[in-house]
């Protein structure tokens, strides 16, 4: 590996980890991270190509900071989805899909691009725009990752249902009719019963693609509720369309423009104090 392929972050046991170890390209100046915030992954000049040549992902290098929420925002084809299933090699079931670059899972400082995507998505929950709850019991489908799992016992089985849907908001509407069809609910409440899916499984990062956007605004409020309080749990990395939710519910934020990376930092300071002027013109309404 030559010095410019390095990666640029340090690895969780070196301390001031989201420091880069060189200099980051032109489109990340205006960055910055307390160091004493913990990364559970770190990407290092990411780039993504379909199967049909279109290149996606342009050298994006950011950390995901443990525990907290990440939200990716940027206009229509902006690269945003492109770059959150990445993290769990969800483009490796279509055919020559090309990755280059590292998304490294720390502490372990193993890089997902390299691992089988099975056991990727094993460790990477990921929930869709559109509910998709398995057509079984609320019950079987928030067991449904640990069975794959092998885990049979039903007391822990049933330990594991009650924190799931507790930490998904969701304990008290189903508590008395876990075994009815997960098809019988609301689609807010399905949406939730999806993140508790996710949950069962302790993910180590959970990506969120757009979770809001087929809910009315009172299941979207639940569900921005519920990744608040996922913060210092779970470490969660999002896509919305939009800032406003994004300014809601993430603690940091990255500005992704034609697959590059434009800017990221903590959403309080790129929504208030913008460094370039793209991310600028966007959250303030000029462009995109
Ligand atoms: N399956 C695919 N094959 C080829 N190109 C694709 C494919 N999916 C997406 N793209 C292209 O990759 C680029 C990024 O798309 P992506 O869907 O990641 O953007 P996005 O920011 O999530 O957009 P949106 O906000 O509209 O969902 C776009 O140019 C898009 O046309």
């Amino acid at each position: 590996m030559s010095m410019n392929d390095m990666p640029k972050f340090q690895t969780a046991v070196q301390g001031d980890q989201n420091k880069p170890r060189s200099k980051p390209s032109e489109h990340l100046d205006h960055w910055y991270l307390e160091p004493t915030s913990p990364t559970r992954a770190r990407v290092s000049n990411l780039k993504f190509w379909y199967g049909d040549g279109t290149q996606a992902i342009d050298d994006v290098s950011m950390p995901l900071v443990d525990k907290q929420v990440t939200a990716l925002i940027g206009p229509s084809g902006c690269g945003k989805s492109t770059f959150l299933r990445c993290f769990n090699r969800m483009h490796d079931l279509y055919p020559g899909v090309k990755y280059s670059g590292e998304i490294n899972l720390l502490p372990e400082d193993e890089n997902l691009i390299n691992l089988d995507p099975n056991i990727v998505r094993m460790r990477v929950g990921m929930v869709f725009q559109k509910p998709n709850p398995f057509p079984k019991s609320i019950y079987e489908n928030v067991i449904a990752g640990l069975k794959i799992r092998g885990i049979t016992k039903r007391s822990l089985l049933d330990e594991i249902v009650e924190d799931s849907l507790t930490k998904a908001a969701l304990w008290d509407e189903v508590k008395d009719r876990l075994h009815q069809s997960a098809l019988s609910m609301s689609g807010g409440q399905q949406q939730r019963l999806c993140i508790a899916r996710a949950l069962a499984v302790e993910p180590e990062i959970l990506l969120l693609d757009e979770p809001t956007s087929a809910l009315d605004p009172i299941a979207t409020a639940k569900v921005e509720d519920l990744i608040n309080k996922l913060a210092g749990d779970v470490t969660v990395l999002i896509v919305t369309h939009n800032m406003q939710q994004a300014a809601r519910i993430s603690d940091y934020t990255a500005y992704m423009y034609l697959g590059k990376l434009i800017e990221y930092n903590r959403t309080n300071d790129l929504f208030t104090g913008p460094k370039c002027q793209r991310t600028e013109d966007y959250i303030t309404g000029r462009f995109g």
